[in-house]
């Protein structure tokens, strides 16, 4: 049973036989992909305020030194976004910030916010003024939370991390694979496409690797909903000194993602975390959001490469590399955003432009 799975009233059947074969997946048991996307992006740090402590992560600050970037912060960010050609405001910060930090709930009633869900709304239509689609990954989401912000996000995400009890997590606030189950199912329930994705590294096996990734098939498989799955490696910092997985092992389990999930779900790898040229042929097809403008403000030592580079490494292994939107195009074909979004892509404005040449290079 995984943990926390029936407190938050989420049953996945986990295949015993489908783990025993993902156990057996090698590399070359695989195909390389035949093309490469990414997206470009600026990464938007609401808050570096959050209810957990997970022992590999130097994003958050403990309650009196963690902030809240202001609407006219936020506008900059995208504004120098768009101008740069960016696509996608990825907004990703602390777990339910407003529920431990009062400073930040203070902060946010004298700006006229009732939760962190009502400001993200907010600033996801500044993204949208400026010419951005949001993405929105603020961790776990309630379904009403979700519901506040799902028509002004193109898509969203949460990574699963692991569907073990691993002792990262550990501690009196900690992420609960039930509850990460519980997001993913909800964003499926609610149509808003999804990325998610597992840490590889935190202290789970590879039968949790197998388990995890079967549990993310089968929200999949009920709802559609799942564009891409990341699959990325912890990475050192001044919090997490217990080593980051080695190539082989990150060889495994990308092939692993690959045979587990259907051929529509993407496998991304981070550029700026994980040797990409040398994952290649274990089935990865999207190399994510870049961005040229921001820092990955969670892995700040860890600088994302330029676009040119990706080309490199997509012409040395004879594939091509196309620029896609935050939201995959079969969504937007099948009608799953809502109006406000397609008429952003669809209107007839600088930034629709951009939208619709993006999509056009992905033809
Ligand atoms: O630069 C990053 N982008 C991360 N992204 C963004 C991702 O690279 C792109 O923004 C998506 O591919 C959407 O286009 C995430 C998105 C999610 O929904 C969930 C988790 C992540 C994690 C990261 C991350 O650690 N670093
Ligand atoms: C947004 C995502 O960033 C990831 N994340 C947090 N800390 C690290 C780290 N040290 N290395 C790699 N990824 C990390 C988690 O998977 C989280 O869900
Ligand atoms: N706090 C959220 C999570 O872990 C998103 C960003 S992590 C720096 O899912
Ligand atoms: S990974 Fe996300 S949930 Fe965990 S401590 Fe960092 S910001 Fe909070």
């Amino acid at each position: 049973m995984i943990p926390g799975a029936e407190s938050h009233g989420v049953n996945v059947d986990i295949d015993r036989q489908e783990v025993e074969r993902l156990l057996s997946v090698t590399p070359a048991d695989v195909e390389a992909a035949d093309e490469l996307t990414f997206a470009r992006n600026v990464f938007v740090p609401l808050t570096t305020a959050c209810r957990y402590t997970c022992t590999y992560c130097t994003y958050y600050d403990p309650p009196g030194q963690a902030s809240l970037l202001s609407a006219e912060e936020v506008r900059d960010i995208c504004r120098t976004g768009a101008e740069a050609g960016c696509t996608e405001a990825l907004f990703t910060f602390g777990d339910d910030p407003d529920e431990r930090y009062t400073a930040i709930h203070r902060q946010l009633e004298a700006w006229g916010y009732d939760s962190i869900h009502e400001y993200l709304r907010a600033v996801s239509e500044i993204a949208l003024e400026e010419g951005l689609l949001p993405h929105a990954n603020p961790g776990d989401q309630t379904r009403e939370q979700m519901s506040q912000v799902a028509d002004v996000n193109a898509s969203m995400g949460v990574m699963l991390e692991t569907t073990a009890d691993v002792r990262a997590h550990a501690g009196p606030r900690s992420k609960s694979p039930g509850q990460r189950l519980a997001t993913i199912r909800t964003a499926g329930e609610l149509g808003v496409p999804f990325t998610t994705g597992i840490l590889v590294g935190i202290g789970e096996d590879w039968r949790d690797r197998a388990e995890s990734l079967l549990a993310i098939r089968e929200l999949h498989e009920r709802h559609g909903h799942v564009q891409e799955v990341i699959v990325q490696p912890v990475v050192e910092n001044e919090r997490w000194d217990s080593g980051s997985p080695d190539l082989a092992t990150m060889r495994r389990a990308t092939a692993m993602a690959r045979a587990a999930l259907p051929p529509e779900v993407s496998v991304q790898s981070p550029p700026n975390l994980a040797p990409v040229p040398e994952l290649l042929d274990c089935g990865v097809d999207d190399l994510g959001g870049v961005s040229p403008v921001t820092d990955d403000h969670i892995n700040p030592e860890h600088a994302w490469p330029a676009v040119d580079r990706l080309r490199e490494i997509a012409a040395e292994a004879g594939v091509p590399l196309s620029e896609r939107l935050p939201v995959y195009e079969r969504y937007l074909d099948d009608g799953w955003c809502s109006d406000r979004i397609e008429t952003a892509i669809e209107t007839d404005t600088d930034a629709g432009k951009r939208f619709r040449a993006v999509l056009d290079d992905g033809q």
